[in-house]
C-alpha cells in the first residue's frame, strides 16, 4: 500500500498506527510508495523523525503512475487534491481517503460548503454508526470522517436515533491545533496560539456542520439541525466536544440508550455515571470517550466526547476502515490505551 501525504499530520499518523499493525509483520501489509508534493525527495526522517523505522525512507512524488502499482492507497491531502488523482485511479486500487472530498451525498450542500463540482460520495468511514461497518467490509472506496463530525456524531448518535432528543442539538468543541494540519497559518503561529483559547467559525459557518447533521439525521431517519462551535486551544492533540440536545428523559434511561449503542463498541468507552473524559487520556488511542449525563433543571441532555484528532478523527479511523476493507479483525494495529501525562 502507498501513503499519499505522507509528509503531513494525517499523513504521518497513518505510517505510525501501520507501523505497529501486525500485518506489516506477518506479510498481509507491506508498505509501499510514500508521497509528498514540496516535501519530495527528502527523507522521511528529516520531517518525521519520530518515525524511526521509515527514517531513511525518501518521499516520492505524488503521481497517479506511482499509485496505481499498489493495491490499497491512502490519500491525507487537501480537498480538492483527492478527487482528482482518485478520477484517475483503477477500480481495482482500494482508496482511503482523509479528505472532504467524497464525505458529502448532496451537491447542494457541497456546493455551498466547499464550492465547486461535487465529485460524488463513497461509503462513510464510521463504522459505529448505525448500517455504516456493513458497507465498509471489503469496500473499495472510503471516505474517512472530519475530526469534529467523528467526536460529535458519536457523541450524539445514540440519543437522535432512539429519539430521546429533540432534533436540534449544539455542539461545542475544542481542538488542539494539528487539527489545522501542517501549513502554516497567520493565527497558527506558536506566539498566537500559546496561552490562549479562542473560537472560530462561530454562527453556523463551520465546513463540518453539513457532515454532522448529515450523519445524525441519517440515524434519526429526520433532518437534525445542528448548531456547530469550534474553538482552538493550545495542545498539538485531541478534541474535547460538549454536545447537548433538548430531553425529557432522566439520567438513567439516557445513559441505559447509550450502554445499549455502544455495548460491543471496541473503540467507544463509555465512562461511570458523573465522569467525564479528558482529552490527556486518549492521546494516541483510538479511543472515543463519552461521558453522558441530563441537565434536569435545563431539560438537556449533556454528553463530553473526547477523541485525538489524528487518532481516532482521521488515521486511526482510516485504518480501522482498511482493517474492515481488506476482511481483517476491525481492531488490528490500533490501541484503545492512550499515552499519558
Ligand atoms: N489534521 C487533522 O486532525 C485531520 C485532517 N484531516 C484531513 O486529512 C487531510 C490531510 O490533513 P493534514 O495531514 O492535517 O494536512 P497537512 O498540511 O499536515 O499535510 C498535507 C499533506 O498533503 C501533501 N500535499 C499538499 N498539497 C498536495 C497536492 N496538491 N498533491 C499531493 N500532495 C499534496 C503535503 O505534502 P508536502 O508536505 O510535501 O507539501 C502533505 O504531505 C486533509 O484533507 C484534512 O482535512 C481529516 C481529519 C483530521
Ligand atoms: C483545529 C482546526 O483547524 N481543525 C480543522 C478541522 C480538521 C478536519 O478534520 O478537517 P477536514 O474536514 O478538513 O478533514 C478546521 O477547523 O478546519
Amino acid at each position: 500500500m502507498a501513503v499519499a501525504g505522507a509528509s503531513g499530520y494525517a499523513g504521518g499518523e497513518i505510517l505510525r498506527l501501520l507501523l505497529l499493525h501486525p500485518g506489516l509483520r506477518d506479510g498481509r501489509l507491506e508498505l509501499g510508495s510514500l508521497c509528498a508534493a514540496g516535501n519530495a525527495g527528502e527523507r522521511l526522517g528529516s520531517i518525521s523523525p519520530h518515525l524511526v523505522p521509515l527514517a531513511d525512507r525518501v518521499l516520492e512524488p505524488t503521481d497517479v503512475a506511482t499509485l496505481r502499482q499498489h493495491d490499497l492507497v491512502f490519500l491525507a491531502l487537501p480537498h480538492g487534491a483527492s478527487a482528482e488523482l482518485a478520477a484517475e485511479l483503477p477500480p481495482s486500487t482500494r482508496i482511503v481517503d482523509c479528505g472532504a472530498d467524497f464525505r458529502l451525498t448532496d451537491p447542494t450542500a457541497w456546493a455551498r460548503w466547499y464550492g465547486g463540482v461535487h465529485a460524488g460520495s463513497w461509503p462513510y468511514g464510521l463504522p459505529e454508526l448505525p448500517g455504516l461497518r456493513a458497507r465498509l467490509r471489503g469496500a473499495g472506496r472510503i471516505a474517512v470522517p472530519g475530526c469534529y463530525p467523528t467526536a460529535a456524531s458519536l457523541a450524539l448518535a445514540p440519543a437522535v436515533a432512539a429519539g430521546i432528543v429533540a432534533p436540534r442539538v449544539s455542539v461545542v468543541a475544542v481542538s488542539g491545533t494539528s487539527g489545522a494540519g501542517k501549513a502554516l497559518k497567520p493565527n497558527l503561529l506558536g506566539s498566537e496560539v500559546m496561552g490562549s483559547v479562542g473560537a472560530y467559525g462561530v454562527g453556523g459557518v463551520h465546513r463540518h456542520t453539513p457532515e454532522i447533521a448529515q450523519n445524525l439525521s441519517a440515524v434519526a431517519g429526520t433532518p437534525v439541525t445542528v448548531s456547530f462551535t469550534p474553538i482552538l486551544a493550545p495542545m498539538p492533540r485531541g478534541i474535547l466536544a460538549t454536545c447537548t440536545a433538548v430531553t425529557t428523559v432522566d439520567v438513567d434511561e439516557a445513559r441505559a440508550v447509550y450502554a445499549d449503542a455502544y455495548r460491543a463498541e471496541p473503540f467507544v468507552h463509555l465512562l461511570p455515571a458523573n465522569v467525564f473524559p479528558q482529552t490527556g487520556s486518549v492521546l494516541g488511542s483510538n479511543t472515543v470517550s463519552l461521558g453522558v449525563t441530563v441537565d434536569a433543571d435545563a431539560g438537556q441532555l449533556v454528553v463530553v466526547a473526547a477523541i485525538d484528532n489524528l487518532t481516532k478523527g482521521t488515521a486511526g479511523g482510516a485504518v480501522q476502515c482498511m482493517n474492515l476493507a481488506l476482511g481483517f479483525d476491525e481492531t488490528e494495529g490500533l490501541s484503545t490505551v492512550g499515552v499519558a501525562p
